[in-house]
């Protein structure tokens, strides 16, 4: 599990760590980590590289020059570059000149020298602002940011000019290559769009662990943790045991749907899928396991999940299918169409679990913004439906994310662009409903639907997919999951 933790439980562990050990050790840790991950991207060709640190006011351009010092004394040529220079880190300037580093400043006389030094340089260490970052960057900033398009560029802890507690890029930021974060992950380094400027992310131990407390903030799965949560038959098993899921999908219009969502059921180690609706032809023609009621869900005999939504339409009968089975004591998940009929109300009165599946455009219409505000906020966004809603929300993404109110956010780190494409929702929707019936909760459902679907789309490669293609290919990714 990748854990990540906010601003202020970092900076309250970081407090008491540093009362147990001599002054300026946490700093030296990080500032190890960091030349040692600058060298490895150097390719271990530091003798003679150009380096060029931009170094801020506080502590991470603090790290920037203490690690530069390092590098200056392996042969590179590193020079400083300060934004501000009456309040950069006086000891690591000390320590950069004393092993030969220069310093230059990015204003005034010497304006033009630190440019020059970005531009020239083999590697650019982004010391501008870490955890103690507020907003876009400014000035003169900006304008180094933008000379170092070419170079390597590592940024020191965050990329500097995104939001670490919630992935939010308010406006200009450095794209980094790579990032050496300190003591434990961010949630922005997990969320996007400030994912997308980290780059490889390189954790640092400097020794928090203990100090954090142990549910984070947010997390990503990892494959143990997935393997570790896949439903598993057991000897005795019956196909109640392992779980029956209904899928309540499709349309006179649109009954391909219903065949993606029961692809995905199918995939998803359900003992059984059911199917309900309009499409039940379409179903079984391609898929004679499903058992299949062209009648309401009622019909359809026991499930110990329900998937309803995609490709539903809203006519009067998808409406009363949804009141059928938001009114069972099941497990829910609400998707696409679903989630357009749906009530908050409807859905807090439920006895049992709730899971909403919405991308960010279904988001934005739930929570009365426009898709841009929702896929520039989305870890607020999650967090609001699950809040508004009282149940679990997954927001699809390239990172997607799944809030269940009371854990940390989950980070679906498998996205890969070529998902946005038509029907992969309704796969992700059968596939994380097979595993509701199977037993695991609404959180680890969604996450773990989440994590193969991504990986099953990456699996086929760097093309364009189908969702047919994907779903198929889900059988592979569980086996390599659970080896
Ligand atoms: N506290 C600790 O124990 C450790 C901290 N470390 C480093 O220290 C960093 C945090 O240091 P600080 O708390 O000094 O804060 P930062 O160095 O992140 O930045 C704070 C400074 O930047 C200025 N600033 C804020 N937003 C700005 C913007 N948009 N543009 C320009 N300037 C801006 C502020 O006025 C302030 O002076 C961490 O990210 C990490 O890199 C590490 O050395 C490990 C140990
Ligand atoms: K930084």
């Amino acid at each position: 599990m990748r854990t990540a933790h906010s601003v202020d439980t970092v900076r309250t562990a970081e407090r008491a760590l540093m009362a147990e050990l001599p002054e300026g050790t946490l700093m030296q840790r990080a500032a190890a980590g960091l030349a040692a991950a600058c060298a490895d991207l150097l390719g271990r060709r530091v003798y003679g590289a150009r380096v060029a640190l931009l170094v801020g006011s506080g502590d991470n351009g603090g790290d920037a020059l203490y690690a530069g010092a390092r590098l200056a004394r392996r042969g590179a040529g590193v020079t400083a570059v300060l934004l501000t220079p009456d309040r950069a880190h006086a000891g690591g300037l000390r320590a950069l000149r004393s092993a030969g580093g220069r310093v230059t400043t990015a204003d005034g006389a010497d304006g033009e020298a630190g440019v020059r030094a970005v531009r020239r340089a083999d590697l650019v260490v982004d010391g501008i602002v870490g955890i103690g970052g507020k907003g876009a960057l400014r000035e003169p900033a900006q304008e180094l940011v933008a000379a170092a398009e070419g170079a390597l560029i590592v940024a020191v802890d965050l990329p500097s000019g995104v939001d670490a507690d919630t992935g939010e890029v308010p406006g200009a930021a450095v794209r980094a290559d790579a990032t050496v974060t300190f003591g434990t992950y961010k949630p922005g380094l997990l969320i996007d769009p400030a994912r997308e400027h980290a780059g490889a992310l390189r954790p640092v131990d400097i020794g928090l662990g203990p100090w954090l407390p142990s549910e984070p903030d947010a997390e990503a799965l990892q494959h143990a943790d997935v393997a570790g949560l896949l439903p598993r038959p057991e000897a005795e098993s019956d196909k109640y045991r392992r779980g029956v899921v209904g899928i309540v999908a499709g349309s006179a219009r649109y009954p391909g749907a219903a065949v993606l969502a029961v692809a995905g059921a199918l995939a998803g180690g359900a003992g059984a899928v059911r199917y309900a609706g309009p499409a039940a032809d379409a179903v079984i023609a391609r898929f004679p396991e499903t058992l299949v009621t062209t009648g309401p869900p009622a019909k359809a005999g026991r499930v110990q999940a329900w998937v309803i939504g995609p490709g539903l339409g809203d006519g009067p009968e998808a409406r009363q299918a949804l009141v059928d089975v938001l009114t069972s004591d099941v497990p829910v998940l609400v998707d696409a169409d679903g989630l357009r009929l749906l009530d908050p109300q409807a859905v807090r009165a439920r006895s049992a679990e709730t899971l909403l599946t919405p991308h960010a455009g279904e988001a934005a219409a739930l929570l009365g913004l426009s898709r841009e505000e929702v896929e520039a906020s989305r870890l607020s966004s999650v967090r609001a439906l699950a809040d508004r809603f009282g149940a679990t929300a997954l927001l699809k993404g390239s990172t997607t994310l799944v809030a269940d109110g009371t854990h940390a956010v989950r980070v679906n780190p498998t996205g890969t662009p070529w998902l946005a494409t038509a029907g992969s929702g309704d796969v992700l929707s059968g596939l994380t409903g097979s595993l509701l019936a199977a037993g695991l909760s609404t959180r680890d459902a969604a996450s773990v639907g989440a994590y193969l679907h991504g990986l099953a789309a990456r699996e086929l490669g760097n093309a364009p997919i189908t969702s047919l293609a994907v779903a198929e290919e889900l059988r592979r990714v569980w086996l390599d999951v659970s080896r």
